[in-house]
Order: structure tokens, then C-alpha cells, then sequence
């Protein structure tokens, strides 16, 4: 009987670099926030990121994610060739599922959709991609992913059919980040959904930082600068937004402002 074939080595080849997960455990220690934008391949207009790549050289951020739960173009990888001419921030990878996988990028969310119960979203899709993402030389970034109620239902949510974690139940989401910190994960995400009318409250994101000590990541509906200070503020280390940087073309600078005045106060301390 022929032997199978698995790819045994991790392609380290592609670009020798440091550790996106150090950074953000790094930055966690002393106290930084960072900030991400997320590009939807389905979204994105040449033009219109040509613009965006070059406002951020006057309002950096720390990473760009590239993803959607539902990608109908799959663009991923001219989204990045074109970052990749216009700045040197890391690309991270947000998929919705194997196909997603993009080669080109620096590091990938591989997400563990903790808040659902179904298990091609908790292990199912892992395994798929798992010979696929040891040969692509992507830094793989272990996340517990828990999407929170927003009021309204998410694509996340009908995707892979599951149902948020209720929106004041700030011990709910605290004892799954702690499950899933205990099961290796080493980054935890809490995320509204895009475009989300309300986002993830203070008392969750206080509730899931006193639960856990891996760096925090908190997105949907973050749309003024405002939502970023308090989603910071309540122990986010890194935000994203989506939505808002697209339909708002002032909350860039709003956002780097806030980050840079977290910083510095950490510094100062
Ligand atoms: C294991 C691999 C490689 C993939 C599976 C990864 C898992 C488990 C994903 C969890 C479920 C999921 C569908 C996540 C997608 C998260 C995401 C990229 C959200 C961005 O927002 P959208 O859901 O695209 O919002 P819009 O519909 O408003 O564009
Ligand atoms: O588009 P927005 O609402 O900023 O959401 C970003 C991200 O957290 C969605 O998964
Ligand atoms: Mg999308």
C-alpha cells in the first residue's frame, strides 16, 4: 500500500520573521494597544485602498486583516499584493473557512468558533485546513473566536449556524475565554459581527480580561473613536474595524489618535 504523503515540515522558507503572537503578548505586557483595519475581499475597490494604504503611512495601524464569513470573489490574494506595494504592516488572514487560505499573508486567525456548539467550526474545518496551513509557512495565530449578540442576526452566525453568546451575560463569555485559554488558545476574539449596531459591552471585555491573560482582541460595530477608547479602555489590547474606516473616512485618524494617547499614558506610567 503506497504511503500517504503529509507534509511533516512547517514552510518556514517564505519570509524570516518574528512572531506576530510575541508581539501581541509582548505589547499586552507593557500595557500598548494596537489597532487593525479589516478588508473584506467581497468590498474593496482598488482605488479606494490605493487611498486607505496611503493614509495609514500618516495614521499607521498594527495589521491588516483580510477576510469575510462569506467571500463570493476571491480576491484575497490581489488585496494583498496590492498592501504589499503600498506598506510593510503585517497581513493577517480572517477566514470563514479552508478556502480562505491565502499563502501570500504573514499569519492567520485559525479561529475556534467557541460561543457556537457545532463542531465543523470548533475542529471540523481545523482538520481540512491543517495540511494546507503547515505547508503555507503562515504564522498560525490559535484563536477563540465567540461572537456576541448584537441585536441583530450576523453573517457569522447564519454561516455556521450557531447562536452569540447573549450580549449581558459578561460570565458566559468570561468562562468560555477561560475553556478556551485552558484548551491552548492563545488569542481570544469578541466580535459583534460587522457592521454590528452595538458593540461588545465594557462589562464583557472587563469581565473576559480578568478571566484570562492572553491578549484580547474586540471588533464589530467599533465606528468613532469613541467605541475604540472604551473598548480599550475596558481591556481590549487590539480592536478592529471594518465598516466604519470604509464609510468614514475621518475615523482613521480619530482611531490612531486614540491608540497613540494609550500608549503614551503606558509609557508614561
Ligand atoms: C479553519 C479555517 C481555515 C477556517 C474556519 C474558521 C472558522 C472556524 C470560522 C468561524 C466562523 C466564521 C464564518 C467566521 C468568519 C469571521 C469573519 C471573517 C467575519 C467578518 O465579517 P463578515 O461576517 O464577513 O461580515 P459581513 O457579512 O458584514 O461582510
Ligand atoms: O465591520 P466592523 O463592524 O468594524 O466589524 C469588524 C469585525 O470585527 C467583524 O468581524
Ligand atoms: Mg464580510
Amino acid at each position: 500500500m503506497p504511503s500517504i504523503q503529509l507534509p511533516t515540515q512547517r514552510n518556514t522558507t517564505k519570509r524570516p520573521q518574528h512572531s506576530l503572537l510575541t508581539t501581541l503578548r509582548n505589547h499586552k505586557l507593557a500595557g500598548y494597544k494596537t489597532c487593525a483595519i479589516l478588508l473584506d475581499p467581497d468590498k474593496v475597490e482598488q482605488n479606494a485602498l490605493i487611498d486607505l494604504l496611503s493614509q495609514t503611512q500618516r495614521h499607521p495601524v498594527d495589521f491588516f486583516l483580510v477576510g469575510g464569513s462569506l467571500v463570493t470573489n476571491y480576491a484575497h490574494k490581489e488585496v494583498i499584493a496590492t498592501i504589499r506595494q503600498y506598506s510593510t504592516t503585517p497581513v493577517v488572514l480572517f477566514p470563514g473557512n479552508p478556502l480562505h487560505i491565502e499563502p501570500t499573508a504573514d499569519a492567520i486567525l485559525f479561529l475556534s468558533l467557541i460561543s457556537g456548539r457545532n463542531p465543523e467550526f470548533l475542529i471540523g474545518q481545523h482538520v481540512i485546513a491543517a495540511p494546507l496551513l503547515k505547508q503555507s509557512g503562515l504564522e498560525i495565530l490559535p484563536t477563540g473566536y465567540m461572537v456576541v449578540d448584537s441585536g441583530a442576526p450576523t453573517t457569522v452566525s447564519y454561516v455556521s449556524g450557531t447562536m452569540p453568546l447573549p450580549y449581558d451575560k459578561p460570565a458566559v463569555a468570561a468562562c468560555t475565554a477561560m475553556a478556551g485559554e485552558m484548551l491552548g488558545l492563545q488569542l481570544m476574539y469578541l466580535d459583534a459581527g460587522s457592521g454590528a449596531r452595538r458593540p461588545v459591552s465594557a462589562e464583557m471585555i472587563t469581565a473576559v480580561r480578568a478571566a484570562v491573560d492572553t491578549p484580547i482582541v474586540v471588533g464589530g460595530g467599533i465606528n468613532s473613536g469613541e467605541k475604540a477608547y472604551h473598548a480599550l479602555k475596558a481591556g481590549a489590547d487590539l480592536v478592529v474595524v471594518g465598516n466604519g474606516v470604509e464609510q468614514n473616512p475621518d475615523l482613521l485618524p480619530e482611531l490612531s489618535t486614540v491608540v497613540r494617547e494609550f500608549n503614551q499614558s503606558a509609557v508614561r506610567a
